[in-house]
This record gives C-alpha cells, sequence and structure tokens, in this order.
C-alpha cells in the first residue's frame, strides 16, 4: 500500500537515512525510539507534509514527491488520515458540525458506532471551545475516521487520555484499520501500545529497525 524507500532526513544535523518500510492494506505498525530521535519527522514525510532529503515514498504505485502539489494534496486529503497530538477542530463549531464537514468534503458518512466507542456520541451538539482537551482529541480523530482514509497516520493520538479511554481510542483504530482493509502507522512512546500493533520498528542511531512483525 504504501513504501518508504531509502528515506533519509537532516535538519541542522543527519537525522537518519537508509529508512524502509512496506506498510500493507490491513495492517498495523508502531514506530518507536527515544525523543528527538526523528520519529515525528518520518511520519511527516510519509504523510506528504515534509520532503525528504533523499528517498522515495510510494503510494499507489507513484512516488509522492515526484507529483505536483495539486496532485499531492488530492491524496493527503482524500486517502490520508493524519492525527497529531496537537487537534485543529473550528473551534466556534460544534463537535457534530467538525465530524459532519469532514463527512461532506470526503462524501462518506461516520458510522455512528464509531462515535460511541470513542465516547463522544453525548458531545455532539457542544462547541468544540468548550470541550476538555482530551475529548476535542477523541473528535478529531472521529473526524478523521469519518473521511474513511486509507491509510492513518497517528503521532501518540492517546498522549492526553486516561489508560482507559486510551485503550479504547487504540482499539477503535486498530479495528478500523482491520474492517476498513486500512492501514495505521502509529508513532509512539509507549512499549506497551507499541506492542499491540502487528509489525514494531525502532529509531536508532539514524537508522529504523524492524524490532518484530
Ligand atoms: N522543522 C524543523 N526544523 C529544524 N529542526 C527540526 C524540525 N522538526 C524537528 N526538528 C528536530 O529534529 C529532531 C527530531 O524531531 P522529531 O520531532 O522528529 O523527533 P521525535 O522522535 O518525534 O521526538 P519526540 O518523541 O520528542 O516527539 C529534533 O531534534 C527536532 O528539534
Amino acid at each position: 500500500m504504501l513504501q518508504a524507500i531509502n528515506l533519509s532526513h537532516s535538519f541542522e544535523y543527519p537525522l537518519f537515512s537508509e529508512v524502509n518500510l512496506d506498510i500493507k492494506a490491513g495492517s498495523t505498525t508502531a514506530i518507536v525510539g527515544a525523543s528527538g530521535s526523528g520519529k515525528s519527522t518520518i511520519l511527516h514525510i510519509l504523510s506528504t507534509l515534509l520532503k525528504p532529503k533523499s528517498g522515495e515514498v510510494i503510494f499507489g504505485g507513484k512516488n509522492l514527491y515526484s507529483l505536483k502539489d495539486d496532485e499531492l494534496l488530492k491524496i493527503r486529503r482524500q486517502d490520508f488520515g493524519i492525527i497529531f497530538q496537537a487537534h485543529y477542530l473550528f473551534r466556534g463549531f460544534s463537535a457534530g458540525e467538525n465530524i459532519e464537514l469532514a463527512s461532506i468534503l470526503s462524501g462518506q458518512k461516520i458510522d455512528k458506532n464509531i462515535l460511541e466507542r470513542l465516547g463522544i456520541a453525548g458531545l455532539m451538539s457542544q462547541k468544540a471551545s468548550e470541550l476538555s482537551g482530551g475529548q476535542q482529541q477523541r473528535i478529531s480523530i472521529a473526524r478523521v475516521l469519518a473521511k474513511r482514509p486509507k491509510i492513518i497516520f497517528a503521532d501518540e493520538p492517546t498522549g492526553n487520555l486516561d489508560s482507559h479511554t486510551a485503550a479504547d481510542v487504540m482499539s477503535v483504530l486498530c479495528e478500523y484499520a482491520k474492517e476498513q482493509s486500512s492501514a495505521l502507522v502509529l508513532v509512539t512512546h509507549d512499549e506497551r501500545l507499541a506492542g499491540q500493533m502487528d509489525a514494531q520498528f525502532g529509531l536508532e542511531n539514524e537508522k529504523l529497525n524492524q524490532i518484530r512483525g
């Protein structure tokens, strides 16, 4: 579904090189590593947000970074779901309107069952700005799922949730990947969470090594 081939990137100093990944439909993958090792940077590169210094990201048989900007934007909007810890809801709109907007743009409908399982079904008429950080995070996850993306890229998606809610959210994301033959690529510090994914990679000493799967 998505392949990374020989990715390398650096900012002021080299971050990583020779990063290779093969993400299959219906799979869940974790990337772990020390703070500052470059995990989020890899996720940004895989999800079209940052052009690597070298290497290719192949999706649907195309090298994403050889596409024109409008083609890249179309893939990002239609096929990719990106979940970060900082959520960007429209604060003046209700939770329901935020999700509805994603549904309208994608022409897909959110499964009401997902709202129940995320524990947010009762919050739909509340203004996004009046929700707690964890509630906003779950609304933003529902908004991503409402698009029915082919791949979900999630950077510490449960970092601001209590352990019980975090487990519910992760099971919703993993089940979505399985049921929709989508894929989940997760960046996390949480080794236990990483252990629940089908495959696990560790970023250390500028290299991404497969630990499991
Ligand atoms: N846009 C940028 N410009 C310059 N340096 C950056 C930029 N983005 C990230 N960095 C640097 O690259 C390094 C890796 O950052 P990144 O966020 O990818 O690490 P991480 O492994 O996800 O860390 P954490 O687990 O703490 O979130 C850090 O030293 C960071 O300061």
